[in-house]
């Protein structure tokens, strides 16, 4: 397996060990050696030795994603500033959101297409505006997740989330915006995975309020219905809600909630409803057939925001600190890394285990009572605490006695924004 010492020692050495430098080993490959030891490894399509060079001839996606910008200058569509998720409007406000085409009017924007895997190359930077990946497209609450985020940010629409982690290692974002649990719906698994496999640093984190709406074609009635489609988070949150109204129709996962209005929108689905914001009604020209149908109206998504270099963690706010570790010996190991943070009186906040996958089963033999197959996990925790703080540091050297792969992921503040939950629906 292969062994990373906890890079965070101290914090000094926190900064230090988050220096890299960028190594070209072959015309088409390129790696980044950290100072801390262990390297990160990508692909371009040319570049040159340092950073400038390697963006500057690599120009193809920012240039596409650009072009279409410019062909649909700010305000064009009118709704640069629509903020109407959650009804929080400091959430999202200075935000660019991204023009959408009104029906019947020619002269109105087409949405530019999300990124896909074969846009991905690396490309220039293009001005100091913050560039702010996210999964989706607009009218997601992963959109309004990245604008609460990023305020000033240009918010770039992804088709998928690995799409999201490689924008951000190619420098076609500088940060992404990925959604990683639900208070209804649970962990975004796909995320957690994802995390692991890309070298990105967890910076920050957004809870966002997230109010659905079923939204259809205007005049369609709830007995139209033959079936609801949306992201299948928004389809887990809105479960009970959905029988409460009647609706025990065939219910569809689509890739996410504004996605699934566009759909409903561009075929002209006249049986078919879709979970979504009300941002993404407006965008797409439905009505909202009924309105804060999550079943619980302090339905909350936290999302994480990733970069390529992680921050310099500080004790004068409230932090948190996201590690995942595994040890060749099972789940033994949990006990004892938990203890590690009780002794020490640091809460956690969140656990997730997750398939070993390079080594998801442990075979164990027993002469006598015959062979055992062990599930082999990767645990993720949150903590309370900042790396900066001692404690944390002890704690984290504790944990790398007990186990055989250890990484932090970010040390980070915690979203102390106040609470302000869904309106309740009424029934
Ligand atoms: O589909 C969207 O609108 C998303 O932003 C994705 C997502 C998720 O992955 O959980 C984000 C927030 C809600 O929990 C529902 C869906």
């Amino acid at each position: 397996m292969h062994t990373l010492t906890p890079p965070y020692p101290n914090p000094i050495n926190y900064l230090n060990r988050a220096s890299h430098s960028v190594i070209r080993v072959s015309p088409t490959r390129f790696r980044v050696k950290c100072s801390y030891g262990f390297e990160t490894a990508g692909f371009s399509q040319g570049f040159g030795v340092n950073r400038v060079d390697w963006q500057s001839s690599n120009a193809i996606l920012a240039s596409k994603v650009m072009s279409q910008q410019e062909d649909f200058p700010a305000g064009g569509s009118g709704d640069n500033n629509v903020a109407a998720v959650n009804g929080n409007n400091a959430a999202v406000t200075n935000l660019n959101l991204v023009p959408v085409k009104q029906e019947g009017n020619n002269s109105k924007p087409l949405p530019p297409k999300p990124l896909s895997i074969s846009d991905l190359s690396p490309a220039p930077m293009h001005g100091s505006q913050l560039r702010v990946a996210y999964q989706g497209v607009p009218g997601a609450y992963s959109e309004a997740a990245a604008g609460k985020a990023y305020p000033n940010g240009e918010a770039i629409p992804c088709d998928q989330f690995e799409v999201a982690f490689q924008a951000v290692e190619l420098w076609i974002a500088d940060r992404a915006v990925l959604p990683v649990e639900n208070s209804l719906g649970g962990s975004i698994h796909r995320n957690y995975d994802l995390l692991l496999r890309h070298r990105l640093h967890i910076v920050g984190e957004v809870q966002l309020p997230v109010h659905h709406c079923l939204l259809a074609l205007p005049g369609v009635r709830k007995e139209f219905l033959t079936r609801v489609i949306s992201h299948p988070q928004a389809l887990a949150q809105c479960e009970h809600s959905l029988t409460k109204l009647g609706l025990n129709v065939a219910r569809e996962a689509v890739d996410d909630t504004a996605g699934a209005a566009e759909f409903v929108a561009a075929n002209g689905l006249r049986d078919t409803a879709a979970i979504a914001s009300a941002r993404a009604a407006q965008l797409y020209g439905l009505q909202v057939l009924a309105d804060g149908i999550q079943d619980d109206p302090n339905n909350v998504t936290r999302f994480v925001m990733l970069a390529r270099e992680p921050i310099i963690p500080r004790t004068d706010r409230p932090f948190k600190t996201s590690i995942v570790f595994a040890h060749d010996k099972g789940t033994s190991v949990l006990f004892k890394v938990l203890s590690a943070f009780a002794f020490r009186n640091i809460s956690l906040t969140k656990i997730e285990s997750r398939p070993h996958r390079s080594r998801p089963i442990r075979v164990v033999d027993d002469e006598s009572e015959g062979t055992a197959k062990h599930f082999e996990y990767l645990f993720y925790i949150d903590f309370q605490a900042s790396m900066a703080e001692v404690r944390a540091q002890n704690a984290l050297a504790e944990v790398q006695e007990f186990t055989t792969f250890l990484r932090v992921l970010g040390s980070y503040p915690i979203d102390m924004t106040p609470w302000s939950p869904s309106c309740p629906r009424e029934d």
